[in-house]
């Protein structure tokens, strides 16, 4: 029996391999801890849309199911969490961010190669202006054409010989059980990851709170830390899921004067020009319970190195996807 009652959880998740993995997770782990779950498919525009992510808006991917929390048609949602608008909406709690996967991007290329090792002019995929910017940045010469839709169709096209390679979420990968297609992970000394990044973001309505205790058992201390960092960092700089904005915090073991063992979570942040003209880099190292303001004052610090400039060198571009 559930501790909400009788009743099985209903749980939100898009209809994607990857959206039904991650949520499958989620509804294991209640199952393991006594509760009775199951997923409930809700269709979001972004999987309708082809469209860029700009045009369509922010939220393509997480509305629906928000609004299936408000009807009632599920009792929580499974959330990408780099997918969720920055902007909080207090009707919705965030009650539980599970383990977090590798938050780093992932280059997949043809004939095995890694970044370094593909010919100038090679067609690289990718939409999202943080990916793009950091690329070009890194002076290539490659050649980045826009990529959308789901996992499955952005593989194809290195598959299918049309692109060279793709970077993706290696998160995404791992939960579809495909790391073997990685061809490298991108250390964030090439590219930083999006906020939030392979994190899940497991939520349900506010006044119930009987549920958000519950979920609140999912939750881990480690990864919240490093999300809340980086998502302040992004609310900061008011930069959305498309802007040209890396970032990543982790929870480390560092040593005191008496050798002592303690927590730090240590921040690193990087502000985009979507030309690939300048990458600002900072960072930060502070308690994890503080890492709201440690987000924040890596924010204020890419702004004080001309981020806010350096992000208004406009080109088209589209969401982290
Ligand atoms: N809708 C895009 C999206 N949202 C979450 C992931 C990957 C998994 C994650 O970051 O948790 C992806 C795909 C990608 O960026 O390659």
């Amino acid at each position: 029996m559930s501790a909400v009652g009788t009743r099985t959880l209903r749980i939100g998740t898009r209809g994607s391999e990857l959206a039904t993995t991650q949520a499958g997770t989620v509804r294991d782990a209640l199952i393991s801890a006594g509760h009775e779950a199951e997923l409930v498919i809700i269709k979001t525009k972004g999987d309708q849309s082809m469209e860029s992510v700009e045009k369509i808006g922010v939220g393509v991917f997480t509305a629906e199911l928000r609004e299936a929390l408000v009807d009632g048609r599920v009792d929580v949602a499974v959330h990408s969490y780099k997918d969720l608008p920055t902007a909080r909406d207090e009707r919705f709690t965030i009650a539980a961010i599970p383990p977090r996967e590798d938050p780093r991007d992932a280059l997949v290329a043809r004939d095995g190669l890694v970044l370094g090792e593909l010919p100038v002019g090679s067609k690289v995929g990718t939409s999202a202006p943080r990916r793009t910017s950091q690329l070009r940045a890194l002076g290539l010469g490659l050649d980045i054409r826009p990529l959308r839709g789901n996992l499955q169709r952005r593989l194809g096209k290195v598959e299918s010989g049309e692109l060279d390679a793709v970077i993706l979420a290696r998160a995404g990968l791992a939960r579809i059980g495909r790391l073997d297609l990685i061809t490298e992970s991108l250390e964030p000394v090439q590219m930083l990851p999006a906020p939030a990044q392979g994190a899940l973001a497991v939520e349900c309505l506010s006044g119930n709170t009987a549920l958000v205790s519950i979920l609140a058992e999912l939750d881990d201390p480690n990864s919240r830390a490093a999300v809340t960092a980086e998502r302040a960092l992004l609310a900061e700089l008011e930069a959305g899921c498309t802007a040209p904005v890396g970032a990543i915090a982790e929870v480390v073991e560092s040593l005191d004067d008496d050798g002592r063992s303690f927590d730090e979570l240590s921040v690193r942040g990087c502000a985009a020009a979507i030309d690939g003209s300048d990458v600002i880099r900072t960072g930060a190292v502070g308690s994890p319970d503080n890492a709201e303001e440690l987000g924040r004052s890596v924010a204020r610090e890419l702004l004080e190195l001309g981020a806010r400039e350096l992000m208004n060198v406009t080109e088209a571009g589209d969401a982290d996807v």
